[in-house]
């Protein structure tokens, strides 16, 4: 594998706060890799490190082949970036904004094709400030992605998006990647998002990768125990188990016949998934 983003051993205190303990990764190139875990478990600190904009506590990082805390611009450059949230430059026009940026950049994108491929062609004149917030979002990554980075970082990217502009959002992402190469690395709380879009999935739990695999890969492992219940003496019993099939066959046997009340329930993904990060389900 050509390695964008590598990571070992990767770790982060705030004061006494230990936040990231011992992360590793491995991203490819032209991979999306989607970063899912719940609100504070260390996803914004873990992309802030990798970008350079945060130091690190310990371990070893590397970004395109460089060290993000001895980066230089022309490594900065290589980069596209689209934080949480980017208020700056209210009053101009988008595509003013995305022209102007430009300027940074050796190879630019044309203002009027980003604009398009966002959707955003009827707002090219509008001030920043009177987007919506899916626009905003929208812009956001034109803004990402004017200079041609190798690598893109999209910190929630989907957050106030409806349906529509989400499905539109995923579509441009595998478009950027499959077309371009580009590879990127998008943090959400979303399962169903990173089920949907990414090749791979780290799943980042109090600062640690809980699982880390591909979406098959990663059903497999946060697929829990089926439940299986059935009625005997007239109590309801219930066992969880990984072979509910197995069970069944067992009780079938036992009852000689058929086994009252049987019942056989899969979790889904999204409720394993909620008790692997220790919320009920
Ligand atoms: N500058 C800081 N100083 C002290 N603590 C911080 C700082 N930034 C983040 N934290 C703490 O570190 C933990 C991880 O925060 P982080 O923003 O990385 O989580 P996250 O997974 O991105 O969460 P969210 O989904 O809510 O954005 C949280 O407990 C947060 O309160």
């Amino acid at each position: 594998m050509d390695t964008a983003v590598s990571v070992h051993g990767l770790r982060m205190n705030y004061g006494a706060a230990e936040v990231l303990r011992g992360v590793d990764l491995e991203i490819g190139r032209g991979e999306i890799f989607t970063l899912l875990g719940p609100n504070g478990a260390g996803k914004t600190t873990t992309i802030e490190i990798l970008e350079g904009f945060r130091n690190r506590s310990a371990g070893e990082v590397s970004v395109l082949g460089v060290d993000p805390e001895r980066g230089t611009e022309a490594w900065r450059a290589r980069l596209g970036i689209v934080l949480q949230s980017w208020r700056d430059h209210p009053r101009w026009g988008a595509r003013d904004l995305l022209a102007h940026l430009g300027e940074f950049y050796d190879d630019p994108r044309d203002p009027d094709e980003l604009l398009a491929a966002l959707g955003l062609t009827a707002q090219a004149g509008q001030r920043a400030s009177r987007l919506s917030g899916g626009q905003r979002r929208r812009l956001d990554v034109a803004l990402g992605i004017v200079g041609r980075p190798e690598l893109l970082f999209l910190d929630e990217p989907t957050t106030g998006f409806d349906p529509e502009a989400r499905r539109e959002f995923h579509l441009l992402i595998e478009k950027l990647a499959a077309d371009e190469g580009i590879t990127v690395l998008l943090t959400t709380h979303d399962l169903a998002e990173a089920e949907k879009l990414a090749h791979r999935t780290a799943i980042l739990v109090g600062g640690e990768i809980a699982v880390c695999g591909t979406p098959s890969e990663l059903a497999e492992a946060v697929q829990a125990q089926s439940r299986v219940r059935w009625l005997e003496d007239g109590l309801e019993r219930v066992v969880t188990t990984p072979d509910p099939s197995l069970v069944a066959w067992e009780l079938h046997h036992r009852f000689e016949g058929p086994v009252p009340g049987l019942e056989i329930r899969r979790p889904s993904l999204e409720e394993n998934y909620l008790s692997l990060i220790g919320r009920a389900a």
